[in-house]
Formats: C-alpha cells, structure tokens, sequence
C-alpha cells in the first residue's frame, strides 16, 4: 500500500484520477465513454514500485537506457513522488527535480489536462552547468476491447527498434495488427490511430517534440509472468507511448528546455 495521495480531478468533461507518485495518471473517462486508460486487474500501488496502468512517465531513460544496463527500468521519475502545484477540476500540475530523482540538475514539470481530450505536457530544462542527455515516454496503457482485433494506423513505412528480436532494426510493413508479444520503438512523429471494431471508437494520438512512438503488448506468456498482470490481461490494453527513446534521445545545452507532448482523444468509428 502506499500513503501518497490519489487525487480526483475530475471535472465536467471527464473522470480522471492522478497519484502523486510518478506524477501517474491513473485514470481519465470523457463523459459517456468506457475507460480510455486501461489499469491492470492486479495493478498495485505501493511506494517505489512501478504501476501497471494509467499513464507512467520514463525518464531519464526509457527501458535500461543506451547503455542497456541502468536500472531502475524506465528511470526513476515514475517511482518518485512529484511535488503537485495545481490540482483542480479537470487539471494537474506537477515539478520534480533531478536532485529529488538523484541524478544531474535539471527541472521537470507536468501539466495533465483531462477533458474531452486528454492533454499532457512534460517539460525538462536543463538546471545545471553541464550538456543534459536524457530519453523519456508517456508510456500510456490504452483499453481496448480485444488487443487481437485492433488496427493502430499511422506507423506503416516507419523504421523500428524490435525488443522482441534482439533490437534489430525493421521497417513497418502496412497498418500494425498484433498477433503476438509487440515491443516497438518506432522512429515516428506523426498521428497514430488505434480502431477498435470491439468497443466500437478510435483512440487518436497526436503528439509534438516526440520522434519516437513505442507499441507494446506482452501478449500472454510474457502477461502472466509479469506479476501484475495475470495471463488474460494483455487481451484489453495496448500501450502507445510518445517520446525520445534510443537514438531520438534529447540533448539540452544549461539552460534549454524541451516540451513533450502527448494528446488523446476517443473518435467514433
Ligand atoms: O514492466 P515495465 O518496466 O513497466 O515495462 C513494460 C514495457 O514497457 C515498454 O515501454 C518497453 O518497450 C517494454 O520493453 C517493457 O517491457
């Protein structure tokens, strides 16, 4: 169990919830619609740990890093309670800095915007004297109603990274349809589409200062080993996270900043 708080921001539009640990959406609803972020039937909230659902932040650094071997995995933004600046029907805001993450200076703030659309904003200046060199991903957990019947449109042509084949380089072949483990690090900017014939909507995500998009569904074996998951669980959610992973990583001079975002919006058939 955890003592931080979850927090309703919740507003005329939408439902939504946010915990201070991780700065993590947990959940956001627009009025009338089922849950757009997918939680896991066995997510856990404890201190320090990892949350299998909602929206995790990584950074600063995405999976073990370049380097393949830092830990903890997707850094240690996620894992660390967030200062809360604004919370209020609707909006979150949030600042962390690299002394409160233990590593080099910089600031972070998160803006989380949960209306009709979702719109989430994550700054990083660089605070100190030194080049900052960092990746980071709005690793957003979507529901869906069955993982195997799901077209996510926008990334066919695109070259990607796949974890799932020793990091061998690939280019998409056509729209993406997920017939086993799915762990794309994909070299893309523009628009991506989830159509989901079983709940009847698109999810469309846009994105600016994100040259890279990650799909990811663990698909069963890799679901029941995971310890929050259980075996049937990967069956209704997919991640399609924005960012800078890998070789898009973001390099500040002191001083300079970069602004991610990431929007979604639920769209009928
Ligand atoms: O289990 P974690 O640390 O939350 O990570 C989940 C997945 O997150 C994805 O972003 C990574 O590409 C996967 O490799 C990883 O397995």
């Amino acid at each position: 169990m955890t003592t931080l708080p979850v927090h309703d921001i919740s507003g005329p539009e939408a439902t939504a919830t946010i915990h201070d640990q991780g700065a993590h959406l947990l959940t956001w609803a627009p009025q009338g619609q089922a849950p757009v972020l997918w939680a896991s039937p066995q997510v856990r909230l404890e201190e320090g740990k990892g949350i299998r659902g909602g929206v995790p932040i990584c950074f600063p650094w995405f999976g073990p890093g370049r380097t393949g071997d830092r830990t903890p995995t997707h850094g240690p933004a996620r894992t660390t309670p967030w200062r809360s600046t604004t919370i209020e029907p609707g909006h979150a805001t949030y600042a962390i800095t690299g002394a409160e993450l233990g590593v080099q200076d910089l600031e972070a703030t998160y803006d989380v915007r949960a209306g009709a659309r979702l719109e989430l904003t994550f700054t990083v200046r660089n605070t100190g004297a030194q080049e900052l060199t960092y990746e980071e991903a709005l690793h957003a957990y979507l529901t869906v109603g069955d993982a195997r019947e799901i077209t996510v449109e926008g990334l066919a042509g695109a070259t990607y990274v796949d974890k799932t084949d020793q990091g061998r380089s690939h280019r998409q072949d056509g729209e993406l349809r997920l017939t086993r483990e799915t762990d794309r690090v994909f070299r893309s900017a523009g628009p991506v589409t989830v159509v989901d014939p079983v709940l009847g909507r698109r999810l469309r995500v846009t994105k600016t200062g994100s040259a890279s998009t990650v799909v990811w569904n663990p698909w069963d074996e890799l679901s029941a080993s995971l310890g929050d998951m259980g075996p049937e669980a990967w069956r209704t959610m997919v991640c399609v996270e924005g960012g800078n992973a890998m070789a898009d990583e973001i390099t500040l001079a002191p001083g300079d900043s970069h602004t991610l975002t990431y929007h979604l919006e639920v769209l009928p058939l």
